[in-house]
């Protein structure tokens, strides 16, 4: 998954509702955020070691490896407003990542069109300024008579017109890591990357909606009173860390609200934080939830991250042909780094400082395999020409298997013992030239346990959906439509999770894919979380962080409230690896986990052996598949019930493979991808019995919009115990939630026919 997939629009599969509600402004589909301005100040200066395409590859010299570009501190350059410069003789105009506009970027040698221009900087027009005070008091005036209006490409619907620069303040944050800006008096919506709650900026307009506005952040001119030197030099055109420019404490607080208010605007959840909340103040709090569980607000503060850099054990980095140097300009040369926001083949390289987020020998590891790949002779893999090979690249790291002798309690290895390496490939005939690359890394780096390399699939040009050569980004609806039909590619798709957690792990696409060739070491390496080791293969889900995953299943394990004596039954939903109900198997009668990926599952019965426990066991199969062939053997029970005598049919298809026996659950852990849960799986929740749901979520809205389904209205299933927000990705705007639902007892309880079926599926 790139940065561009943790847009609103993947956030919220098909609903523009929910969309509204969270903003007060619909998103457009597949709206992306914005590289930011943040280069257009000095000039970029090239440093480093030459990287020459040595080999006889026949290479025209724009196709050879290049060295990374030294880029500027971020914080010297940040909101620097446009200089005004003349595009550089290699710019590819529109491709102007800050100044493009809604369109896709394209190659081209024209400068950029009139509508991203900053009217400042055309000689002697004056700049068209709208103030808006955040106190209400406005300031604005309507652009100057005379002043060209910018040329927009589509008719402006709102208070503000495309060009138009605008003082504003912002509000909160949306989920995406924007600033939610309100313009008075009406309270228009415009959305602001990297602006901060409290911030004052000067923006200027890059598109209009009907209820809404986006536009860029020319200048901070007060900054947010916590706002910190992002040490990141690829901050701003990186989409990945929106937040590293406010001080961490803060960032906790922000998350905290962004869950409240998703919860309240997209939930409708209100009612339920205000009673958690006045429960906590009465003294009066469900088992298992903190007392500080909602504080005044019904939403627990967010359990912090010790390490806020350095924390990942995955990233997943592109191989392109297509190499981003902010703001303007791309070169078409190899190039390997992270994908720029909004593209599916444009790469801004990150080689030479590498990523903050991943630990130094990681970053030592990447800048390896970009050198050993170019002397090699290995190319991105060009749509449309078809040529070359690379795709992507994922490092993981692990801590290796806790030491034996360790077993009374073991510290935890340190992170990194063991690295691995997966090479996304699109033909088998590079193999032949990465198996050499393999070994010369195993060399060089005696943690390297691991080097796979797994076929992806060829964009189809069909999928384009960005006009610049490749996928154009699906929504979280349209991945979950095709997971249904296509349960085989669903489970390939989960590669580590890509779309599971956050942007930084892998796209989900350009994943899947299917045969594995091991090039170097074993097929896995592994993780030590909670005191269990873990054996991770290079397709299984597997928390990114993995310090902080102790934290987060330390919360679901109390939130899950088991009684004493190990008396309940957990089932554990999406289970990737089987790591929260491996964690909670001591405490519990029996655990069964469900995950749809088979290696995943394959693994988890593995660490389920490896430590030891006895009273887990793990299925291969699609949740849904579950409440669909409950739904079917309720039906067929009612229809022998209702015609006894009926003469024998034959059996009617099954509504769906029937996953293996689930037993009847006291407690379900759900833990989906980010499109949340179907209404299958919902259905089930509601049907199977459990006394008690918690749900782990890597996106609020999808999961507020679940709990609405779940919590709310009359017959409702379940009531909303306690929230709690978990900080598994410090400086991004992702947040892990951990919501707790109680059965209500005043609902019907479920049939006895229902409690049978959900035993016997
Ligand atoms: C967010 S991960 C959670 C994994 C696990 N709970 C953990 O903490 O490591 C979601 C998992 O759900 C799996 N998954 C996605 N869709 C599924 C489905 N329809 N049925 C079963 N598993 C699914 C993915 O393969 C992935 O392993």
């Amino acid at each position: 998954m790139n940065y561009l997939q943790s847009s609103f629009g993947s956030h919220l599969p098909g609903c523009p509702a929910l969309l509204r509600r969270l903003t007060h402004a619909p998103q457009p589909p597949g709206h992306l955020p914005r590289p930011s301005s943040a280069f257009a100040g000095p000039r970029r200066e090239t440093l480093g070691v030459t990287i020459t395409q040595t080999r006889s590859s026949g290479l025209a010299p724009s196709q050879s490896w290049q060295p990374s570009q030294r880029l500027p501190p971020a914080h010297a350059v940040r909101d620097r407003p446009p200089a005004g410069r003349p595009p550089s003789r290699r710019s590819s105009g529109s491709e102007a990542g800050a100044d493009a506009d809604a369109a896709p970027p394209r190659r081209s040698s024209r400068p950029p069109p009139s509508s991203s221009r900053s009217p400042r900087s055309r000689p002697g027009q004056a700049p068209q300024r709208r103030r808006a005070d955040g106190g209400g008091k406005a300031a604005s005036r309507a652009p100057r008579e005379g002043a060209a209006a910018p040329k927009s490409a589509s008719a402006p619907s709102g208070p503000l017109q495309v060009g138009q620069e605008v003082e504003l303040e912002c509000a909160r944050l949306a989920l995406e890591g924007k600033g939610v800006c309100l313009l008075p008096p009406t309270g228009f919506v415009v959305l602001v990357e990297r602006t901060l709650p409290g911030e004052r900026v000067l923006a200027r307009v890059q598109s209009v909606k009907k209820g809404y506005a986006e536009a860029r952040k020319l200048a901070s001119l007060s900054p947010h009173r916590n706002a910190v030197p992002p040490p990141c030099p690829y901050f701003g055109p990186c989409g990945g860390c929106t937040l590293q420019s406010l001080q961490y404490e803060a960032q906790l607080g922000e998350k905290r609200n962004q869950v409240e208010q998703t919860l309240r605007r997209v939930g409708r959840l209100g009612p339920s934080l205000d009673q958690i909340a006045a429960e906590a103040e009465a003294g009066v709090v469900a088992a298992g939830v903190a007392a500080e569980g909602g504080g005044a607000r019904g939403v627990a503060p967010t359990e912090a991250c010790r390490e806020p850099f350095a924390y990942r054990n995955k990233l997943m980095f592109h191989f392109s042909s297509r190499c981003w140097l902010p703001p303007d300009t791309v070169e078409d040369r190899p190039c390997l780094g992270l994908l720029r926001p909004g593209t599916a083949d444009v790469v801004l390289p990150v080689v030479q400082h590498g990523c903050k987020l991943q630990g130094d020998e990681s970053n030592a590891l990447l800048a390896r395999v970009e050198q050993l790949v170019s002397e090699a002779g290995l190319l991105p893999y060009n749509h449309p020409s078809g040529k070359g090979s690379l795709k992507h690249l994922v490092i993981r790291s692990g801590s290796g298997p806790r030491p034996a002798a360790a077993a009374a309690a073991p510290p935890p290895p340190p992170a990194g013992s063991e690295l691995m390496v997966v090479f996304g490939v699109t033909h088998g005939s590079a193999l032949k030239q990465l198996r050499p690359v393999a070994e010369a890394l195993g060399r060089e780096f005696p943690k390297l346990a691991s080097v796979v390399a797994r076929q992806v699939a060829v964009p189809q040009p069909a999928a384009r959906g960005d006009g610049g050569g490749g996928r154009g980004p699906r929504s979280a609806g349209q991945r979950q439509d095709a997971r249904r039909q296509a349960p085989a590619a669903a489970a390939a798709a989960a590669d580590g999770g890509g779309e599971e957690e956050d942007a930084l792990s892998g796209d989900v696409d350009a994943a899947a894919g299917g045969a594995e060739t091991l090039l170097y070491g074993a097929p896995y390496i592994h993780d030590v979380v909670c005191g269990l080791t873990f054996r991770i293969s290079p397709g299984s889900f597997f928390q990114t962080n993995s310090r902080q995953a102790e934290v987060l299943y330390d919360i679901v394990r109390q939130a899950a409230a088991l009684r004493p004596g190990a008396v309940d039954t957990v089932l554990d939903l999406y289970c990737g690896t089987g790591t929260v109900g491996l964690s909670l198997a001591a405490e519990c009668r029996q655990v069964v986990g469900v995950e749809v990926q088979e290696s995943a599952v394959e693994d988890a019965r593995r660490n389920a052996a490896r430590n030891g426990i006895a009273n887990a066991s793990f299925i291969c199969a699609d949740v849904d598949a579950i409440h669909r062939a409950l739904t079917a053997s309720t039906a067929a029970a009612a229809a022998a019930a209702a015609a006894p005598e009926a003469p024998e049919a034959p059996p009617a298809e099954p509504a769906a493979a029937a996953p293996a026996p689930l037993p009847q659950p006291d407690v379900v852990i759900v833990d989906p991808a980010r499109g949340g849960l179907s209404v299958d799986a919902a259905g089930f929740l509601s049907r199977c019995g459990a006394r008690r749901v918690v749900y782990v979520s890597c996106n609020a809205a999808t999961q507020a919009r679940d709990l609405d389904r779940l919590c709310n209205g009359p017959g409702a299933p379940f009531r909303l115990v306690g929230v709690t927000p978990v900080d598994m990705f410090p400086h991004t705007d992702h947040v892990e939630t951990v919501a707790v639902m109680d059965r209500r007892t005043t609902a019907a309880a479920p049939t006895a026919a229902a409690a049978t079926a959900a035993a016997a599926v």
